[in-house]
């Protein structure tokens, strides 16, 4: 994995762009998502060994929003189940082209790891294949929410029974006093990690227009009007979550 660390906002931007998946941030990404995200590797690991529990022999198990594949190479290192493979997506071109490196890579150091393929695609346009486990890890709050309830369905739809989707997302509170605090946690959180002001600033910028973050509430409304049975949070730090949900 690339060592080299997240500077992206350190000097004054003037007009800060709004944030995209490019070729600067696949370049820190790795440092960047351990340094924002609270738990960020205790979810990544044990969205494996979850995945482990849900999935079923001879079929896909999805990473929707890949990035670098993270949790792609978690879901090779621990689930065993007979003839299941891999299906990571993103529309990012960058960062397809270097997760596809990073899991030849894992490929060259491991034997027996699930087979993989890894689709430069949106989405919105995918047809999914039956599914057992379904991992979203902190990608949804990039897709409209005009568009989210369609998304969720469709991967409702192609979710096997006893299979689960596994959705890592930053949320928002309703109450004001809730959504501050974890806020000025969030921010102690980066400084604590060596983020200056400016950075945080400017990162908070960056994806004010392209990331709109929903409250616990409206997750779970949304997964059961997506016909989901049930939502079962399992890990939550600060103002980061993953929640399990049934189909
Ligand atoms: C915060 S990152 C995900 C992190 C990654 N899952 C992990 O755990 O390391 C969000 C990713 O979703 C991708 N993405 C956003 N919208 C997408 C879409 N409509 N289709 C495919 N990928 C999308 C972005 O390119 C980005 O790589
Ligand atoms: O809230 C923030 O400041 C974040 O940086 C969050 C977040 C995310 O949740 O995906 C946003 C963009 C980057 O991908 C890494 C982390």
């Amino acid at each position: 994995m690339s060592k080299e660390p997240d500077r992206l906002f350190a000097q004054p931007l003037g007009q800060v762009p709004d944030f995209a998946f490019n070729e600067d941030v696949v370049r820190v990404f790795p440092d960047m998502i351990k340094r924002s995200v609270p738990g960020y590797p205790t979810i990544v690991e044990n969205l494996g060994v979850l995945a482990a529990q849900f999935a079923q022999p001879n079929t896909a198990l999805y990473d929707l929003g890949s990035s670098l594949g993270a949790v792609t190479q978690a879901l090779r290192r621990h689930v065993r189940s007979e003839g299941c493979r891999v299906i990571a997506i993103d529309n990012s071109a960058a960062m397809v082209e270097r997760c596809r490196q990073y899991l030849n890579a894992q490929d060259s150091m491991f034997q027996e790891l699930l087979p993989v393929e890894v689709i430069e695609g949106d989405i919105l346009a995918l047809e999914f294949q039956p599914a057992s486990v379904v991992a979203m890890n902190f990608t949804l709050q990039f897709i409209a929410p005009e568009q989210r309830l369609e998304l969720l369905t469709r991967i409702r739809q192609a979710l096997l029974p006893g299979g689960a989707l596994i959705l890592s997302e930053k949320l928002r509170f309703e109450d004001a006093d809730e959504h501050a605090l974890l806020t000025d946690l969030h921010v102690a959180f980066k400084r604590a990690n060596g983020y200056s002001e400016l950075e945080i600033a400017q990162k908070r910028s960056a994806i004010e227009n392209v990331m709109k973050p929903d409250s616990l509430e409206e997750h779970r409304e949304r997964l059961l009007a997506a016909g989901f049975s049930k939502v079962v949070p399992w890990f939550q730090c600060l103002n980061f979550a993953s929640l399990i949900a049934l189909p």
